[in-house]
């Protein structure tokens, strides 16, 4: 059990005054237009333990983009499956290339790194489109339910925003394409794949949908075994190697915990058998991920002294 002495309300409160300097620093994505509108100094946070308690600070219940936080959901979806053999098609590597990187594909011969940088979760949804009639509504549905919020919808300005910005995403699908990599046709599969990064959830409904990863599986939201204990294991390996990009080792250095990030602004982070954690803050580092976000995680583990290490 968590460290009970531990006043989680009393920490965010002193991380949301202890942030403040950092807002103006970074910068929205703007590759998608749609992202560059959402106020850059919006904070949120939210804890969620094992204990069924949830903490929060800041606009903790107000929607944003999920963006490539949906490549932990598809992720663990496709594990959920029988029969997939994800691992001949996507690797286990940390890239420390961008998170949309072309160089790598090529020499790799159209396997991607890991499952978490673009290509890798174009090849996850690959899988899942390849075995839906309706993969959209499949991959909603599935986080709804580890939610337990039927109204985390897809903002359809979002996705249109990024079918016409998708330049570097149709180029990843096509390399991936002629290498046999990838089934689906590319325009339905990059539907699918624009439509799960946009996405609307909050810093709570995120918390909630990431306690599988804490709970060794379960999810205590949607009262099921969504993924065996092995696999947990495997992805929280994954997010903590592979979840931030190229700058995942100075995030594992810094905040200590497996995590995942979205350009929209949002991680996700978990402590196995004790929290999940959700921030949302819009402006990015050069990295693609939240500056304050990552910096309120810093001083999250920091001040309570609860990581991986
Ligand atoms: N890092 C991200 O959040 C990238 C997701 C974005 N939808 C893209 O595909 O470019």
């Amino acid at each position: 059990m968590i460290n009970s002495s531990v006043d989680f309300q009393g920490v965010l409160e002193e991380i949301e005054d202890e942030v403040r300097p950092f807002f103006g620093q970074g910068k929205n994505a703007d590759y998608i237009p749609a992202l560059s509108d959402v106020p850059g100094h919006k904070f949120a946070m939210a804890v969620q333990t094992v204990d069924g308690e949830t903490f929060m600070i800041g606009d903790a219940e107000e929607n944003f983009s999920i963006q490539s936080i949906s490549k932990l959901f598809t992720l663990m979806q496709v594990l959920g499956l029988e029969d997939v053999d994800i691992w001949s098609r996507v690797g286990r590597e940390p890239s420390g290339t961008a998170f949309n990187s072309l160089v790598q594909l090529e020499y790799e011969k159209g396997i991607p790194r890991n499952p978490f940088i673009n290509a890798g979760a174009i090849v996850v949804t690959d899988i899942l489109a390849s075995r839906s009639a309706d993969p959209s509504r499949r991959i909603d549905d599935y986080y709804r339910m580890l939610s337990g919020n039927p109204a985390n919808k897809v903002d359809e300005v979002v996705a249109l925003s990024e079918q016409e910005h998708g330049y570097r995403n149709a180029a990843l699908a096509n390399l991936m394409r002629s290498f046999d990599n990838i089934e689906t046709p590319i325009p339905d599969l990059l539907d699918v794949y624009f439509r799960q990064c946009a996405l609307t959830t909050s810093c709570v409904d995120l918390a909630k949908a990431a306690l599988p990863l804490v709970c060794g599986g379960y999810s205590p939201i949607a009262q099921s075994q969504v993924l065996s204990g092995r696999d947990t294991k495997r992805i929280n390996a994954l997010l903590l190697t592979c979840g931030l990009y190229d700058a995942v080792g100075s995030f594992a250095y810094k905040v200590g915990l497996p995590a995942k990030s979205g350009v929209g602004g949002g991680i996700v982070a978990v402590l196995p058998k004790h929290f999940s954690i959700a921030v949302w803050s819009p402006e990015l580092d050069a990295s693609g991920n939240s500056l304050v976000g990552s910096k309120a995680l810093e001083l999250f583990t920091t001040k309570t002294d609860l990581s991986i290490f």
